[in-house]
């Protein structure tokens, strides 16, 4: 199974009156992890929506600009055809059907697939492969699950429909640094099996490490782009979502505290 190239230009989204997105452009070339940084609200999940054709659901509309995966538009299409076109999304907060089984899950990731049914037996044994909590716990309640096994089981049940593109949506929100990290490991695995993967993150650390370039997405427009070596780097970067904290600036602001009692007595106070 191989990969997809997307293209997203000069995307315009928004919900009603609320502007999301302005003039996005975004590049996610075949075979490669992409990654979207970015704060609360700067618009993140809008573009996996965008992409997916799900905006809708949410009350939302892309009013300008197109996506293309391989250079064929999915904009136009419903929902359905952009799975069937090779795109799954893994939505923000996991999203499992809690009172189905961990197996009914997986099925209904294979619902919107294009293929015949030995296609979706060899995804279910990728999934059991990649996921082997998945095979052990297959009659279980999927809300029984841990937030780390519910997470796999929100990727499984994405890869039952054997995409060429997957979307992840902060996969790591929520976990332990230690799930967060085997999270990470397993988009690596599957982006070795020829998976192309666009991540939108709040934890750069993690998604630098996996993704070859890397986006800043601030309030709704890219204001930042490179390699994500060279991202990972910057002192905006390090700084603002790295959590790297300028030592001139904390010179400074220890100087500032200092000089005034009242600044100390207030960071005390938090
Ligand atoms: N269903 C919705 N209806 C109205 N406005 C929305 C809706 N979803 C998001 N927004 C608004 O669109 C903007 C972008 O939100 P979005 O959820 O895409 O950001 P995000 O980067 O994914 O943030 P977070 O990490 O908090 O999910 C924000 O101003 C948000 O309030």
């Amino acid at each position: 199974m191989g990969g997809a190239a997307l293209a997203v230009r000069d995307l315009v989204a928004g919900y009603g009156p609320v502007s999301a997105l302005r003039d996005v452009s975004i590049d996610v070339p075949d075979g490669a992890v992409v990654t979207v940084l970015g704060g609360n609200g700067a618009g993140k999940s809008t573009l996996l929506r965008a992409i997916s054709r799900t905006l809708s659901f949410h009350g939302g509309a892309m009013t300008g600009g197109s996506v293309t995966l391989d250079g064929r538009p999915l904009d136009g299409r419903g929902a359905d055809r952009v799975v069937a076109a090779g795109v799954s999304q893994v939505p923000e907060g996991r999203q499992v059907f809690a009172r189905m089984t961990v197996e009914d899950n997986l099925r209904a990731g294979a619902l919107g697939a294009r293929g015949p049914r030995t296609a979706k037996a060899a995804a279910l044994r990728r999934v059991h492969e990649l996921f082997p909590v998945l095979a052990e716990r297959a009659r279980q309640q999927a809300g029984l699950l841990s937030g780390g096994e519910q997470q796999m089981l929100a990727v499984g049940r994405a890869l039952m429909a054997s995409p060429r593109l997957l979307l992840l949506d902060e996969p790591s929100l929520g976990l332990a640094p230690l799930m967060a990290a085997r999270i990470g490991d397993t988009i690596r695995e599957i982006n070795g099996q020829g998976t192309s993967v666009l991540l939108v993150e709040q934890n750069a650390a993690l998604a630098l490490r996996l993704a070859t370039h890397a986006y800043v997405l601030e309030v709704g427009e890219v204001t930042l782009s490179g390699p994500a070596a060279e991202l990972a780097a910057s002192d905006e970067v390090r700084r603002r979502y790295l959590g790297v904290v300028d030592e001139t600036a904390a010179d400074d602001a220890s100087r500032a505290t200092a000089a005034h009692p009242v600044l100390s007595r207030w960071e005390d106070s938090r």
